[in-house]
């Protein structure tokens, strides 16, 4: 029996990206036995001496050693590929993807936004890739130092060429029980795409709004003005899903607003970002959903004032 993808033996792990959620899943992964790569960039030095130390609501942990890389091509070719970077970052995938992926292996993008996959397509062949949104607050405070505030769960999806919707296959299955043995909750999804439009109800109001109204989540909420504000991008958002074919029943706009008032407050991973002066993710989730509007002949004209507004913010604060 053909096992190119590992069906019957222990998968290996690389992460792309050992930041928030990159440190977070890979370093859960390991601790339930699996062999993960790690690759890095400023925290480099320090996790190949001292290894990651995850804080966590479910239980601090260290891994006292890990496979930690700065390169790419010193990294063995793995089963499966977890891109953890920002997807500001995914300029440099055409060089950091094609050394560390087995042929008929799989790249999963567990980053925020839309149209990451078809762009992934282009440029590796002979691969599965996987769509997961993740449903974690997680934060990078030091170096090789992860606060795991809230929740974890991964919504997982196969990607086919324009996003038609897929059977789950058993090669999902699998990744799913890695996922579920390390403690982290997994539900598979046949259409990846109604998926990434249903994060994005979340991702687009808290994130854009906590920049361009310097708030927390919390505060979003409690307040009757920017409360309302959310909902209507939230509703903006279902009417993109639409122009894709996807809908999302009005009950997911309530479902998201409760979610985020029992939420513990937070300050959005862009809204860090942008406190910390580095790019934010606003093409990937901000642009290409308005691109994919835009396409069908839909104007989404909030989203669409918002995406210039960070735009603005954003080359203001790269130069600060
Ligand atoms: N954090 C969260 O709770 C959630 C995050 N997401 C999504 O997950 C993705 C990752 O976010 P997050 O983990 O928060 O981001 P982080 O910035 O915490 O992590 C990204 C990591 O990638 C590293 N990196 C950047 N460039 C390179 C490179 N060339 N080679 C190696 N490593 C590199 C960074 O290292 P360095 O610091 O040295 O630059 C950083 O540690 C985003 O798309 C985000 O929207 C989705 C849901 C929740
Ligand atoms: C909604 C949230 C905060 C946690 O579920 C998240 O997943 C994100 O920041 O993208």
């Amino acid at each position: 029996m053909c096992d190119s993808f590992g069906l019957l033996r222990k998968r290996n792990y690389a992460i792309l990206g050992t930041g928030a959620l990159g440190g977070f899943y890979g370093a859960k992964l390991q601790q339930s036995g699996l062999n993960v790569h790690f690759l890095l960039k400023s925290d480099y030095e320090q996790v190949s001496q001292s290894g990651l130390f995850v804080e966590s609501k479910d239980g601090d942990f260290t891994l006292p050693q890990v496979n930690a890389y700065n390169d790419v091509n010193q990294m063995p070719k793995c089963d499966v590929v977890i891109l953890a970077l920002k997807t500001t970052q995914n300029h440099l995938l055409p060089k950091l993807l094609p050394p560390v992926v087995k042929d008929s292996g799989v790249i999963l993008v567990l980053q925020n936004g839309l149209g990451i996959e078809e762009d992934i397509a282009k440029i590796v062949s002979n691969v599965q890739i996987i769509g997961g949104l993740c449903f974690l607050c997680s934060n990078k405070v030091g170096a090789g130092h992860i606060r795991h505030l809230d929740y974890g769960k991964i919504t997982l999806g196969e990607y086919t060429p324009k996003y038609e919707p897929h059977p789950i296959t058993e090669r999902m299955q699998q990744i799913a029980s890695d996922f579920e043995n390390a403690g982290i909750p997994i539900e598979l999804a046949a259409d990846l795409l109604v998926a990434r439009w249903q994060k994005l109800v979340w991702n687009i109001p808290y994130n854009g709004l906590s920049v361009i109204l310097n708030a927390t989540t919390d505060e979003l909420m409690a307040d009757a003005d920017t409360r309302k504000l959310v909902e209507q991008l939230m509703n903006e958002v279902v009417a993109g899903a639409k122009t894709s074919g996807r809908i999302i029943p009005d009950k997911f706009i309530q479902t998201m607003l409760n979610y985020t008032l029992k939420m513990k407050p937070y300050r959005t991973s862009m809204k860090i970002d942008y406190d910390e002066h580095r790019p934010l993710e606003v093409e990937a989730i901000f642009g290409n959903p308005l691109k994919k509007a835009q396409a069908a002949g839909v104007n989404l004209p909030q989203i669409s004032c918002m995406y210039h507004q960070l735009k603005f913010l954003n080359k203001r604060n790269s130069l600060a």
